[in-house]
């Protein structure tokens, strides 16, 4: 029986489908206290699966049995993937099951941003509803003004679905390559990133982090941006360069930031950007639904099961590994 290393909470029903092949060393919590036990676990693991794991090419060192990694995660900006595949081991990752569940967050950051929902929330529960609402409690219309996607992949393209189809925008996109069927169903228009910034309210930021994407996002592209436009990130923090948003959003360049993902996660209570009423912050909760993270476990299982069975995973990062 082959040996399985699962980190962070997998439901028992996910946990029973591993028991039945393999023998499982289940974490659900990794910590200073359970780290020697871990290491010894992996030494021995021929697959190793779960959520926000950090892998390093040291721990591919400790671990020469490993065949596959499955994460509990679309993105693998975190993993060593040449140095996996150079050794022949597999990466599986989570794609489509939480593509419609972190639209439906970039499309609530979105509206939670034009319309100042957290902030005016606070106002009421801090009781300081004594009136009619005037101009300085006024928000921005979402219906009708134009979305702009950094990046058309599966969720960019859903929440452009959104966009055009339910509020009635007008979508432009940059991407490394045209969707003319995105064209053709959406009325989506292909554009260069610069022509992006220049004429969207909302710029939403959905392209996975790479080395070309890394701090994409910075004071030239806010200087770019239309004073009243709100920047929106569901992919990852680093693509934008934070210091360079809060200095856009104190010197009002933009009017304001709904996030999910930021430089470093958790992010801290002190920072900035939490000074800032324009600014909705979320803690990388894209996916974070009942239903999506259970079938997000559910595709992880079954890229560990085929993979482990020497078959070929439903998703894997680098196939041929
Ligand atoms: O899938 C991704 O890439 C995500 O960012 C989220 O869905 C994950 O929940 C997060 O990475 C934790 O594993």
């Amino acid at each position: 029986r082959k040996r399985v290393v699962a980190v962070r909470r997998l439901h028992a029903a996910h946990l029973e489908q591993l028991k039945r092949e393999f023998y499982v060393d289940h974490f659900p919590d990794l910590d200073a206290g359970n780290a020697a036990r871990f290491r010894e676990a992996l030494y021995e693991a021929h697959g190793l699966i779960g959520g926000k794991l950090m892998v390093t090419p040291q721990m591919l060192d400790d671990a020469p049995n490993l065949e596959v990694i499955a994460t509990i995660s679309v993105g693998y900006d975190n993993f060593p993937v040449e140095e996996m595949t150079r050794r022949g081991i597999l990466l599986c990752n989570t794609p489509d099951v939480l593509t419609e569940t972190t639209a439906d967050t970039g499309f609530a950051l979105i509206m939670a941003a034009a319309r100042r929902v957290p902030e005016l929330d606070r106002f009421v529960r801090q009781g300081h509803w004594q009136m009619h609402i005037d101009e300085p409690h006024f928000g921005r219309d979402v219906h009708g003004k134009t979305l702009g996607l950094i990046g058309m992949g599966r969720i960019g393209a859903a929440v452009a679905r959104r966009g055009a189809l339910g509020f009635g925008m007008s979508v432009v996109y940059s991407n490394a390559s045209p969707k003319p069927h995105l064209e053709a169903e959406l009325g989506a228009q292909h554009c260069s990133l610069n022509e992006l910034l220049e004429c969207s309210d909302f710029v939403c930021v959905t392209v996975p982090l790479t080395n070309e994407t890394r701090h994409l996002i910075g004071r030239d592209a806010f200087r770019r941006m239309q004073r009243s436009a709100i920047l929106i990130n569901i992919a990852r923090g680093p693509v934008v360069e934070e210091g360079a948003l809060i200095q856009a959003l104190q010197e009002g360049w933009i009017a304001g930031a709904g996030l999910d993902v930021y430089e470093r996660e958790p992010l801290a209570a002190d920072s900035p950007l939490l000074q800032l009423p324009q600014v909705v912050a979320l803690p990388h909760i894209g996916s974070a639904t009942h239903e999506t993270r259970a079938a997000m476990a559910q595709c992880a299982v079954d890229n560990l099961l085929h993979a482990l069975r020497g078959e070929r995973p439903p998703n894997s990062v680098n196939g041929n590994a």
